[in-house]
């Protein structure tokens, strides 16, 4: 396992948080829904350019509300959020920012690669084209043999890698990830936890936001973990994992892993309060 020294090249540029641009710039968000429910309380949070950062925290405490926010999915009641320099929906409609869901929501009546393009279908690119970009990021996920296949034809953990691929197609700055391999068995996921680790460092300047319950998942896969505690949701504890990449397995079996593993569980269920007092 390497431990950053800042002399790899690459390596301390993604370490080093002074360096790169922020590209989500939360500033005292607050969301209230209709219902009077306030999901989300007074978040001030800035991510960089080339973070992979990992939102960890109970059952509704706002991460999914968090990420809809930064996707323009649904607006803040209070404060600002600037996603790549300009507002969360422009990031969306200019496709610089995608999703990938728990569910794979793969349209079951088209095929793998008309599944992956049809971002690019509906920002109109011509067809040749969409195919090119589409076998690319089918190759790029280990689906490249599978591209005439249909959803049903495909694994459960396939078809989370052509969720990812469909994702990765129109080359996104900004990836949102919420929980995407929960549904997946422990294998399955921690082969996709490296593959997507393979994808985000050949992907110099993506920057990769990933909601997930799991904090071994969010220990091996983050250079930083959002701790978020509820009611209303905060960010209680921001957390660097200064190890360098590639990860290797032994970096799951190492005690520095085990020590940050304790560390982030710490934060999640320590004594009740302490942490929402050191709201970032
Ligand atoms: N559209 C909505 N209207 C009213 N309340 C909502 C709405 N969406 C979410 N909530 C509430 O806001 C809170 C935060 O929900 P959110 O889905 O963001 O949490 P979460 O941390 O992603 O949860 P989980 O880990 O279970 O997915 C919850 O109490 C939820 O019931």
């Amino acid at each position: 396992m390497s431990v950053p020294d800042g002399q790899s090249p690459g390596v301390s540029d993604r370490l080093d948080p002074a360096s790169p641009p922020v590209v989500v710039k939360l500033s005292e968000v607050s969301k209230r829904y209709e219902n009077g429910k306030t999901a989300v309380g007074d978040v001030s949070l800035d991510i960089r350019q080339g973070e992979f950062i990992s939102f960890v925290g109970p059952s509704g405490c706002g991460k999914s509300t968090v990420f809809r926010m930064i996707a323009g999915l649904t607006p803040p009641s209070e404060g600002g959020i600037e996603v790549l320099g300009g507002t969360s929906l422009q990031a969306r409609t200019s496709n610089q920012v995608a999703f990938v869901f728990q569910e794979a929501t793969l349209m079951p009546w088209s095929s793998i690669l008309d599944n992956v393009t049809l971002p690019l279908k509906l920002a109109g690119l011509p067809a040749k084209r969409r195919q090119q970009e589409g076998i690319q990021a089918l190759e790029l996920v280990g689906l490249g043999d599978y591209a005439k296949a249909l959803p049903r034809q495909l694994s459960g953990g396939m078809k989370m890698r052509a969720s990812i691929a469909r994702a990765l197609v129109a080359k996104p700055k900004l990836l949102l990830m919420d929980e995407p391999f929960g549904a997946l068995d422990e294998m399955t996921r921690q082969t996709l936890q490296e593959e997507l680790l393979a994808i985000w460092q050949r992907e110099r300047d993506m920057t990769v936001l990933f909601v997930t319950h799991n904090v071994f998942e969010a220990v091996y896969l983050s250079t930083r973990i959002a701790v978020m505690t509820s009611s209303p949701g905060k960010v209680a504890q921001l957390i660097d994992v200064p190890f360098a990449y590639p990860r290797e397995e032994e970096f799951r079996a190492s005690p520095e892993f085990g020590d940050y593993v304790r560390q982030v569980s710490a934060a999640l269920h320590g004594p009740g309060g302490r942490l929402s007092r050191n709201g970032a």
